[in-house]
């Protein structure tokens, strides 16, 4: 049903992860990512103690890999141009209502918490909570709606999107930037390389997460809107970043690219699971998986942008925070969805508005 009520307050979150903003904010940002339960699933006399280990062993190579993008991580501006964008879009789409577009991030400034107050003395009649991740996953969606549902403690009525992995905009965006690397990389070979953040396998075995099938449906409609405008392509799915001695889902990242060099064809690859540039695409597509392209004989390594502010992009963006503004009926996330996000209405093919 769609809503007519005029001269609302309307309050949009995006979440994300949070960044370093700089060399000396590197382990205090390590720490709170692996202090997070929801990463290291231990109770927090065991948790706590290793988050500080671990982050005093990876501050110094972390802070090599930040300062290769001048010294911290460039997703808070990537993410204030979305925001941007998505603000000017709804309220031309909402005209009447007063749209604000706030960023709340998981494990560095600005912080959940700290946006959380920030929203509620913005007073809003209805608050749409949108993750920056198209796919679900418990590591980054429930974790960041779990804090944000213990801090919020302000006025009006909060729905929260679930995720959007074959939302049109979002899908469409993505075939743009591929398909301009295709165009690049001329008649040669070349295989379209999608590369999600991993997750460990056993988060998705044990607990159900539903990252890695969200992650094959964006990859499907990715494909099926690529070869609908070029005919079939090669591409394979892979999952980069891996963290820590557990198993992750696979292939990996460079299992596929050393493929690629074992198959002589060049490699078009993609963030799938990303929706702006930060260190994981920066430093570790661009600078380290170019290394390893190189050594691997890959004759070709082109990386399509992440999706940014495209416009086909934030107009996804828009119709879900539109769609969620109009749910009726459905249990937004701290309801059923939340409870029970598995049995989310939203989930595979119903996530498109
Ligand atoms: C789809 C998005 C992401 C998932 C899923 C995810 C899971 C996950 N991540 C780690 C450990 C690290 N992630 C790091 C950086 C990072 N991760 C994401 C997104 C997802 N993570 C983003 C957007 C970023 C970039 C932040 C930036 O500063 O630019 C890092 C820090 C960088 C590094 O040292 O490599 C770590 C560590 C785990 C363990 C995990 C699932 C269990
Ligand atoms: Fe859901
Ligand atoms: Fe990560």
């Amino acid at each position: 049903m769609t809503q007519t009520l005029k001269g609302r307050r309307i309050a949009v979150v995006l979440f994300n992860l949070g960044g370093p903003d700089d060399q000396a904010s590197v382990k205090p940002f390590l720490f709170n990512l692996f202090n997070d339960p929801a990463i290291i699933g231990l109770p927090g006399v065991l948790r706590t103690p290793l988050a500080k280990l671990i982050s005093s062993r990876r501050e110094t190579s972390a802070q090599a890999n930040y300062a290769l993008m001048g010294g911290g991580s460039p997703l808070l501006p990537g993410t204030r141009r979305q925001a941007e964008a998505l603000e000017a879009e709804l309220n031309a789409r909402l005209a009447g209502d007063e749209v604000q577009v706030f960023i709340a991030m998981r494990y560095w400034r600005p912080f959940t918490e700290e946006t959380a107050v920030e929203v509620a003395a913005f007073g809003p009649d209805e608050v749409v909570l949108l993750p920056l991740y198209p796919q679900f996953s418990t590591t980054t969606t429930e974790s960041s709606l779990k804090i944000w549902n213990e801090t919020y403690a302000g006025s009006g009525v909060s729905r929260a999107v679930c995720c959007y992995p074959s939302a049109t905009g979002w899908v469409e965006a993505q075939a743009q930037a591929i398909g301009s690397k295709l165009d690049e990389a001329g008649e040669g070979p070349v295989r379209v390389l999608f590369s999600a953040h991993g997750i460990p396998e056993k988060l998705v075995s044990g607990k159900g997460d539903p990252y890695q099938e969200q992650v094959e449906t964006t990859v499907a409609a990715v494909v099926a809107a690529i070869e609908r405008d070029r005919g079939p392509i090669d591409h394979a799915l892979c999952y980069q970043s891996r963290v820590g001695p557990m198993k992750w889902l696979g292939p990996s990242t460079p299992e596929a690219i050393a493929q690629a060099g074992a198959d002589g064809v060049g490699v078009v690859i993609t963030p799938i699971a990303f929706v702006s540039e930060h260190i994981e695409t920066l430093v570790e597509l661009d600078i380290e998986y170019g290394e390893l392209a190189h050594e691997k004989g890959v004759s070709l390594y082109l990386r399509a942008p992440a999706v940014g502010i495209a416009p086909p992009f934030i107009d996804a963006l828009a119709d879900a925070a539109v769609g969620a503004l109009g749910r009726t009926g459905v249990a937004p996330f701290g309801q059923g969805c939340k409870a029970d996000w598995k049995a989310c209405p939203y989930r595979k093919g119903k996530h498109a508005a």
